[in-house]
């Protein structure tokens, strides 16, 4: 979590001066949206995707496809409503060079990609990017038959060379570092000859709605996947060689980026509305419906999205969100603000995320006077009476978005770089706002 040398401005984080009362548009779900593309662009034919995310994950996702030849244009979508990318699949070729950013999505679902083109793809990203895991992914592509580069660590910067076509097969990975193992290897498996038999061997294993979200992505365009959930081999997922179907995809809102919005209702004794939430998802952000009801709050889905309500009280929660890790910031800046203690667990792996994000809340949290203590797989959370300070984020977006939830309950609360949420919400401060403002 290593603070930025240079210190980008500072943002007064909104303070509320009452309950909030808003409809927020959320933008479309970055997991989604970084699917659809790459599913899109290894089909046999063209296909649509709606409300598709734009913002540094997404765009990146979208630029290193074109670099390996893909056609991504700018449509309306073939009813002649929405935003649309009209993604064109083609032969993927190298030479070219991939920029990952930070995106875990496109560090990880693009190498098995990159392992089907026609010429070295080099992988290459933010200096973070380098110290998060890839080993699952490297070494599973060299055991598939793949051939690839690195400097020896299993991490970035890397070079695949494609050799235009993966023999495939049986592989055992570990993914109890990153979901985003299994879900990168089955993305690209029905372009593989012989497909994939993908056994997780580690302990555990995080954010299994991720994976389902993969498998249900797969099925939506033609792949045959046998999977533990519907009736299939413990910890292994197969997918079938076939051709995909190029689809007409509409995107979800982005539930995880739905949180701060949500939290803003509970932390203010307020109320928020979330149009187009969907009544079934494989998002983790849908589990906020159940989180934030036990912290204190009401909510009902109806047509008209989901609306929830505070009560103007804030109570802890002692939850395990190994399968929901990236709602932690989120839940960690609400549970500093609640009525009594709180202990989040499961989630010792977003030490490897966008920062340590373990270290970073409790440093951030306990500088403007909490008492976070980090424990071996997550956070205890003793609400104290908080006060102003800056906020640090080193360049993770939910670090930003979790502080600003506190700033509503905390008085002058600035945080560091809240550009950072251009990683998924490039709208957030305009956003957080408006919100406030309506
Ligand atoms: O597959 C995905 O889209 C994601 C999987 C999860 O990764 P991990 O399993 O590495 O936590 C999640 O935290 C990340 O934000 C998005
Ligand atoms: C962990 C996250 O992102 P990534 O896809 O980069 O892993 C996140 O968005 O919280």
């Amino acid at each position: 979590m290593t603070e930025s040398s240079v210190h980008p401005a500072l943002w007064p984080a909104p303070h509320a001066s009452g309950a909030v009362d808003a409809t927020v548009v959320v933008p479309g779900s970055k997991s989604v949206t970084n699917r659809a593309l790459v599913l899109a662009a290894l089909a046999a034919e063209p296909g649509w995707l709606r409300r598709p995310l734009r913002s540094r994950d997404t765009l990146l996702m979208a630029q290193a496809l074109r670099a390996m030849g893909v056609g991504i244009e700018e449509g309306v979508g073939p009813d002649g409503s929405g935003e649309a990318w009209r993604v064109i699949p083609a032969g993927l070729h190298g030479p070219t060079t991939v920029d990952v950013g930070n995106a875990g999505t496109v560090m990880r679902f693009l190498p098995p990609v990159a392992a089907l083109a026609d010429g070295p793809i080099r992988f290459d990203g933010d200096p973070r990017a380098y110290e998060r895991p890839l080993t699952g992914v490297i070494d599973a592509l060299r055991v598939l038959g793949a051939r690839i580069d690195d400097d020896g660590r299993g991490a970035l910067p890397m070079t695949v060379h494609g050799g235009g076509a993966l023999d495939g097969g049986p592989v055992a990975i570990d993914a109890s570092s990153s979901s985003q193992f299994v879900s990168a290897l089955l993305l690209s498996a029905p372009r593989f000859n012989q497909g994939v038999e993908v056994r997780h061997t580690g302990s555990r294993l995080p954010s299994m709605p991720h994976i389902r979200m993969t498998v249900d992505m797969l099925r939506a365009v033609g792949a045959q996947v046998d999977e533990p959930e519907t009736g299939g081999e413990p910890n292994v997922w197969r997918v079938s060689p076939s051709a995909l179907l190029g689809r007409d995809l509409t995107v979800e809102p982005d539930l995880s980026n739905a949180q701060p919005f949500l939290a803003a209702a509970l932390v203010t004794g307020g109320r928020v509305t979330i149009p187009d939430w969907p009544e079934y998802t494989t998002q983790p952000g849908d589990m906020l419906r159940e989180i934030f009801t036990t912290m204190g709050g009401s909510c009902e889905l109806t047509e008209g999205g989901l609306t929830f309500t505070g009560s103007g009280r804030i109570h802890g929660i002692d939850v395990d969100l190994g399968e929901v890790g990236e709602l932690t910031p989120g839940i960690a800046a609400v549970a500093a603000l609640a009525d009594s203690p709180s202990t989040l667990s499961g989630v010792a792996h977003l030490r490897l995320h966008e920062t340590d994000r373990l270290a970073a809340l409790t440093k951030e949290i306990n500088e403007l006077g909490g008492n976070v203590t980090e424990t071996a797989d997550g956070l205890h959370i003793e609400p104290r009476a908080l006060h102003g300070g800056t906020f640090h984020t080193y360049d993770d977006h939910r670090m930003a978005t979790a502080g600003s939830i506190i700033g509503l309950a905390v008085p002058g609360v600035e945080i560091e770089n809240v550009a950072t949420t251009a990683k998924t919400l490039p709208d957030f401060p305009q956003m957080w706002t408006r919100m406030l403002g309506a």
